[in-house]
């Protein structure tokens, strides 16, 4: 179980970067100003446009918040917040948080996000609840991103709204409680993943509304990939969930029966002996 009263003074930012070499240097600028504290981990897949040197300068110019991850080439988003998990389980921080690197999050929305992880064991920065917006989406994205929200709460059974987002916290405990090896999801499934995976362990996910806003540079590595890999699991997912369903009414059905069962063959055996 996870324990709400570690500590978490110590907050690591994980960006996930590709291609995103406008972007890094404003938005850890950003991150920096809005929760001075926190350390940023850049966890950038060998991008060809040199994101990561630009990471390596920041991290060159304060190297104690400032920490760049070279990974081999292009392997996923998911792939990329595993190894940036691990890496700062490893290194001590109480705090994970998944952020975009392109500006769709706002760092100055962050604050509200920990201090609501005081309280819950993950917090989702939520689009859809009331409060939160979506900017500059086209009406084809944001129906793929509700639709993939509401197809992904009927499967599981889950009560969360946005549950496709990427600015998410974490406390390292419900990091640990998870099984993080299990995940194999690549695309934006990724956050699916962790969420069901989240709330299968029965931990407490509470969602804080934000202002998604659709970045100004660079590109958006959405693909049909990514929805595809996402529809698969799912609809597995869903027949699991199911499954457990039938699973806990049956159980239920059998605890119900057991003692007029039991009653039944009290007067059964009673009947046989005044025979
Ligand atoms: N290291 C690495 N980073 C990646 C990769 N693919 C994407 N990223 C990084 O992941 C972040 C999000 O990718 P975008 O391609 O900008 O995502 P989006 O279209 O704005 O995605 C929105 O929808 C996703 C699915 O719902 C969300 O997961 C995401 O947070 C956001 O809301 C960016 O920082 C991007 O550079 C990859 O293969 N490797």
């Amino acid at each position: 179980m996870v324990d709400r009263s570690e500590p978490t003074d110590k907050v690591l930012v994980i960006i996930p970067t590709y291609n995103e070499a406008e972007n890094i240097e404003p938005i850890v600028t950003r991150l920096r100003t809005s929760v001075p504290d926190a350390h940023v981990l850049v966890a950038d897949d060998n991008s060809p446009d040199g994101t990561g040197d630009i990471a390596d300068r920041l991290h060159n110019a304060d190297p104690e918040h400032i920490h760049v991850m070279h990974r081999k080439g292009k392997q996923g988003l998911g792939a990329a917040y595993l190894a940036g998990f691990h890496w700062g389980l490893d290194h001590g921080y109480n705090v994970l948080v998944e952020h975009d690197a392109d500006g769709s999050h706002q760092p100055e929305q962050l604050p509200a996000i920990l201090e609501a992880l005081e309280d819950a064991d993950m917090v989702k920065g939520s689009r859809y609840v009331k409060g939160g917006s979506v900017v500059n989406w086209p009406a084809s994205r944001l129906l793929i991103s509700r639709g993939g929200s509401l197809w992904t709460r009927m499967c599981t059974g889950m009560n969360v709204k946005d549950i496709t987002g990427g600015f998410n916290a974490f406390r390292a405990s419900t990091l640990r409680a998870i099984d993080l090896d299990e995940i194999a999801s690549a695309g934006y499934c990724f956050q699916l993943d962790l969420a069901w995976r989240v709330a299968k362990a029965g931990l407490k996910i509470v969602e804080v509304p934000i202002e998604f806003i659709e970045r100004e540079r660079g590109e958006s590595k959405m693909s049909k990939d990514i929805v595809t890999e996402a529809l698969i699991r799912t609809t597995l997912w869903g027949a699991e969930f199911r499954a457990q369903q039938a699973k806990g009414l049956a159980v239920k059905g059998l605890e119900k029966a057991a003692p007029v069962i039991k009653q039944a063959k009290q007067k059964a055996d009673k009947a046989r002996k005044d025979a």
